[in-house]
């Protein structure tokens, strides 16, 4: 198969400028406005993140902030009202400080603008700390955004350790899926063609096996094992920006999780999701290509206790298996193992029962 070698992106990939990671970083946050020469900083925040990480950034940077945003529901109708509300405000920089949400919503604002993002995360709950992509819900559906991705990151561990465990294991489990989705493009290029990019699959795949070759003595309050997981977070939004897509980071165990999310089920967290889906899609890469150790993966989610079963993210065997059928028909460009085998009801069922997640 001739392979269409995409070298456009050669000269055109946005990467942080900035990543400071370890205790107290935003010290550095005046240093990083004088190098950018930035005048007016907009602060997205949520009310909890303000409390903890933003009040203390605004203090420092008073003289340079336009103004404060606090998210409300997030959402593609924010980012449109806050645009149609600001856009003739002089606005050089948007910074977000919080989670997901609202570093969605900062991340894409920012994109409107067409001004630097400075990502302050308060919570390292997925890989979108980093990442030029934004994720919403549309009529309560998922919908994949891509902005561009932020100018600097500022990581402070000391607010991070201090975060909800349970949205430090979901990271965990984002990053673990690197692993699945990997497999899945390496596959797509050695059966469609598609382009593949060693040096962007590297960055998402090797931090994820650093993660599963911890798991052992992994503790999410101790600063190493702590700053090992941000840094796999924000290496794996870097390779997604190199891509020029998040086919690193998101293959068909993210498509399991977008469609238990299209369905409505579960309120089960992204990273719990996802690490759910990479059990069920590692098993169908290992049993069919004898690449991968599904057992190693939930091992590790044993070990770090998140969940491994349908039951503790509130899903029925059923649900789980409509989910599965309907992750077959979401992003069929994306090839993964689920086109290349192909399973059917009977064949996810067996899935299940032999990862003993039902
Ligand atoms: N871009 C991407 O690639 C992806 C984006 N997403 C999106 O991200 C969002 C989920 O992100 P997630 O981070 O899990 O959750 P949220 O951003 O919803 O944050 C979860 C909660 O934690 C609070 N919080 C934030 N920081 C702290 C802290 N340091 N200590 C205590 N509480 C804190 C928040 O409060 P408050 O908001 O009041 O500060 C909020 O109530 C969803 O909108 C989802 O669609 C999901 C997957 C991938
Ligand atoms: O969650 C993501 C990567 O971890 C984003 O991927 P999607 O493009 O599937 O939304
Ligand atoms: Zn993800």
């Amino acid at each position: 198969m001739k392979r269409k070698i995409k070298r456009e992106f050669l000269n055109s990939v946005d990467l942080p400028l900035f990543v400071e990671l370890g205790e107290g970083p935003r010290k550095y946050i005046w240093d990083i406005i004088d190098e950018l020469n930035l005048s007016s900083v907009y602060i997205i925040a949520g009310r909890t993140s303000y409390e903890v990480a933003g009040r203390k950034i605004a203090e420092r940077i008073n003289e340079f902030i336009t103004g404060t945003h606090f998210v409300k529901e997030g959402g593609m109708d924010e980012v449109k009202k806050l645009t149609v509300d600001l856009v003739y405000h002089d606005i050089d920089c948007v910074m977000g400080i919080g989670g997901g949400k609202v570093l969605d919503v900062a991340k894409v604002f920012s994109s409107e603008l067409n001004v630097p993002f400075i990502s302050v995360p308060t919570v390292a709950s997925h890989d979108g700390i980093a990442s030029p992509i934004a994720s919403f819900k549309e009529d309560g559906k998922p919908v994949s955004v891509t902005a561009k991705p932020p100018t600097a990151v500022i990581a402070d561990l000391i607010i991070l350790k201090h975060s909800p465990i349970r949205l430090l294991k979901s990271g965990y489990g984002d990053l673990i899926s690197n692993t699945v989705a990997v497999k899945d493009w390496h596959l797509s290029k050695e059966v469609t063609g598609e382009d593949y990019n060693e040096i962007s699959a590297s960055m998402a795949a090797l931090p994820a096996k650093l993660m599963l070759d911890s798991a052992e003595k992994l503790d999410f309050r101790n600063l190493a094992h702590l700053e090992m997981l941000v840094r796999g977070l924000i290496l794996s939004g870097v390779a997604i920006s190199i891509a020029g897509s998040s086919r690193p980071a998101s293959g068909s165990e993210h498509r399991f999780s977008h469609a238990l999310d299209y369905l409505g089920y579960s309120n089960a967290t992204h990273g719990e999701k996802v690490a759910l889906g990479s059990i069920i899609m590692e098993y169908l890469h290992e049993k069919h290509y004898g690449n991968g150790d599904w057992e190693r993966i939930r091992f590790s989610l044993e070990r770090i206790q998140a969940p491994t079963t349908a039951k503790e993210v509130g899903l029925t065997k059923e649900q789980i298996l409509e989910a599965l059928m309907l992750a077959k028909k979401i992003r069929r460009k994306r090839y993964s193992i689920l086109e290349d085998v192909n399973p059917d009801k009977e064949d996810f069922e067996v899935v299940l029962t032999k990862t003993g997640i039902v």
